[in-house]
């Protein structure tokens, strides 16, 4: 089974790393100083006390490597679209890509049964690039529980999280799901396979559509954004908001606002991936946590004053740091 890894830097590493070690035939696209590194060095995972050091493949060319089964993308959303023709090469008739990215996937109405069926969401992909040129039909949802940071290039820390639970768009029972949770338990990862991935999606995003922008805003790490009385109450609105727009869609979620803050609360004084990429100067993924869940306010009819106001501060913070996406 041959498996790629593309945008290997904190959970493509986390994933790269684990598979390595178990064995699997795993393939790494990165670039810059954390690929030379990973190339001359190996893959540095620490974890807890422990630090091991793995030899990897890893490629700055996805056509060095040729057609795989799997094709994990662990990129930032807004870096996908630059990647997609370079990643043909990868792709053939029966590869499945693994969707291992944090918001709303650009596929989110293929094969949902209802009105919206095949509804492309505009801000996620403009001209159609990913669903032209990789497919909705490869797609396997992913979400990632995982915490994990580049902490120099070619060392990944991974902090927190083993889950990454599968699903696919049509919820059906697939052998690619199953196969791909078997190794990824062989790599001492959880995998469950889900016939609802939209639900727990939502789940995630709750948390990332909410605390992502209203870290970047205010500098605050988890902990305190959801137990200060003021921003936990503007979290909570932007979640409302969001059920609301998920049920129109179907979801049912298996747990309460408050109980997602209290989760949130729970990872501690951690400083979410948006503020990570604001003071890094890197572009920040607004667009598939906050802008696309405003998108699908509009179609559903459902307002989100709180969101709205989000997005805007949030773009102006991005646009003022030089951090806005293109
Ligand atoms: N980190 C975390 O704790 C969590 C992250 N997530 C989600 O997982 C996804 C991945 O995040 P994360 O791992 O943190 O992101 P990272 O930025 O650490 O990893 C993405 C990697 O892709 C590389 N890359 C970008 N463009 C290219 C390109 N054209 N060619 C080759 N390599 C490229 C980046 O390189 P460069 O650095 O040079 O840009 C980087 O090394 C995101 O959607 C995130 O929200 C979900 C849960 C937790
Ligand atoms: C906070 C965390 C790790 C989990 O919600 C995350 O997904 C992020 O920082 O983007």
């Amino acid at each position: 089974m041959r498996i790629c890894i593309v945008g290997a830097g904190a959970i493509g590493g986390v994933l790269g790393a684990r598979l390595a070690r178990a064995g699997a035939d795993v393939s790494l696209v990165a670039r810059g100083p954390h690929l030379e590194a990973m190339r001359t060095h190996g893959l540095t995972l620490i974890e807890g006390d422990a630090r091991e050091t793995l030899p990897v493949r890893a490629v700055e060319t996805p056509a060095d490597l040729g057609v795989q089964d799997y094709v994990f993308v662990t990129l930032k959303a807004q870096s996908v679209p630059a990647m997609v023709e370079r990643m043909q090469p990868l792709l053939g008739p029966t590869t499945a890509v693994v969707w291992a990215v944090n918001g709303v996937p650009w596929w989110y109405f293929h094969r949902l049964p209802g009105p919206w069926e095949g509804h492309r969401l505009a801000c996620l992909d403009p001209g159609d690039v990913q669903w032209t040129g990789l497919g909705p039909e490869r797609m396997l949802g992913c979400v990632v529980y995982p915490a994990a940071e580049v902490i120099e290039p070619g060392v990944i820390r991974h902090i927190e999280g083993h889950r990454f639970t599968l699903g696919e768009p049509d919820g059906s029972k697939s052998e690619r799901a199953d196969r791909l949770s078997r190794a990824l338990r062989d790599a001492g990862l959880k995998a469950p396979v889900r016939p609802d991935i939209r639900t727990e999606i939502w789940v995630k995003l709750w948390g990332n559509l909410s605390f992502n922008p209203l870290s970047a805003l205010t500098g605050a790490t988890l902990d305190v954004l959801c137990t200060d009385p003021g921003t936990r109450a503007v979290a909570r609105s932007m979640m409302v908001e969001a059920q609301a727009i998920a049920e129109t869609l179907g979801v049912r979620f298996p747990i309460d606002v408050d109980r997602r803050i209290r989760a949130g609360a729970a990872v501690g004084a951690h400083r979410t991936s948006m503020l990570q990429d604001l003071e890094r100067g890197r572009p920040m993924e607004i667009d598939a946590l906050v802008t696309a869940v405003q998108e699908m306010g509009r179609l559903v009819d459902v307002s989100t004053p709180t969101i709205d106001t989000v997005v805007s501060l949030v773009r102006l913070r991005a646009r003022t740091a030089g951090c806005l996406a293109d």
